[in-house]
């Protein structure tokens, strides 16, 4: 059953099209992705959701309330990442959850919530003395404080180093674990590829489409490209007449086999039956990057990044 469905959403500030038509459902327990280009329409979108902003077309609703009529009953139940301006600098971090717990009827256990989100040492600590990932895992705490059934996660790794970011990452499918859907916003390939179960790629203000990542990445290029070095003489025709295989090339010493299916097993399992290995293998299969060039025309601009 869909927890937030989106209907023909419009939003416009002043003569800007923020928001153009965009339609959407989010069914319970998922991780919706929300990716685009900086200016798609993402964050406007999912004030929409939030109730912070009111469309000008088009219906929202989350768990059956209409997010601007019903804000104080959508604030139970959606739990959003707040903007860093929001926290004064000198709040530590246990007294911003003690203060964001006390907006809540059923709080979760403040200590249980730093113990899961790794800020039980931080717990003293003032806001402006923690470090972005630690910043960045309190705003998900205050996010996740109330015991929402739903939260917006919006830019969750800009700024943070790889290793923050992977560990931003496994938190989130904790709290997915937990139950809560996720509605993710990100301008990034790789987070989108990871954690969404179903994503809306949007574009100017519009769904370009709604897959799985694996879907999307299926849409635009269902084949793949082996290449490798046999290690003794093999005839190019072995591996040209097994079904998977669309095309066999040579580049010097190594093999460039593209083809369909499960292309790796096939390839290697008649590699061995001819007593052959497949030295420096290398896989190129496209990417959601690609799906999204080839889905909107364009490559993604990343300069937030
Ligand atoms: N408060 C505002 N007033 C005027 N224009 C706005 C406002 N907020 C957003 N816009 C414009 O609306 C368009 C969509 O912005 P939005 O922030 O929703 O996109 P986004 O996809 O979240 O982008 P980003 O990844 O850069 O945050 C942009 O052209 C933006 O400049």
């Amino acid at each position: 059953m869909p927890v937030i469905e989106v209907t023909n959403l419009h939003k416009r500030y002043g003569t800007t099209v923020a928001v153009d038509d965009v339609s959407f459902t989010v069914e319970e327990g998922e991780i919706f992705g929300i990716l685009g280009p900086n200016g798609a329409g993402k964050t406007t979108t999912v004030e929409c959701i939030e109730g912070l902003r009111r469309p000008d077309s088009g219906t929202v609703t989350v768990l059956g309330l209409d997010p601007t009529s019903d804000r104080g009953q959508l604030r139970q139940v959606v739990g959003a990442q707040l903007q860093e301006s929001e926290l004064p600098e000198n709040i530590t971090v246990a007294e911003a959850i003690d203060l964001y717990a006390s907006f809540y009827p059923n709080p979760a256990d403040p200590a249980e919530l730093m113990a899961e989100l790794g800020l039980t040492e931080k717990r003293d600590t003032r806001f402006e003395k923690l470090s972005g990932g630690q910043k960045q895992r309190l705003s998900i705490a205050l996010a996740l404080v109330g015991n929402p059934k739903i939260a917006v996660l919006d830019e969750l790794t800009t700024g943070l180093d790889p290793q923050a970011r992977r560990d931003t990452w496994q938190l989130v499918e904790k709290v997915r674990a937990r139950g809560v859907t996720i509605v993710l916003v990100t301008h990034f390939m790789d987070e989108a590829e990871r954690l969404c179960d179903r994503l809306a790629l949007i574009d100017g203000g519009r769904v370009v489409a709604i897959d799985s990542p694996a879907g999307l990445i299926g849409r635009v290029a269902s084949e793949q490209t082996l290449r490798f070095r046999p290690s003794s003489p093999l005839d190019e025709s072995v591996l040209a007449t097994l079904p998977d295989v669309t095309d066999v090339t040579r580049d010097g010493a190594h093999y460039i086999v593209t083809g369909t299916g499960n292309l790796p097993y096939t390839v290697v399992t008649t590699l061995a039956a001819h007593d052959v290995v497949a030295a420096e293998l290398r896989m190129d299969q496209a990417s959601l990057e690609d799906a999204f060039v080839a889905l909107t025309g364009r490559a993604l601009d990343v300069e937030a990044a």
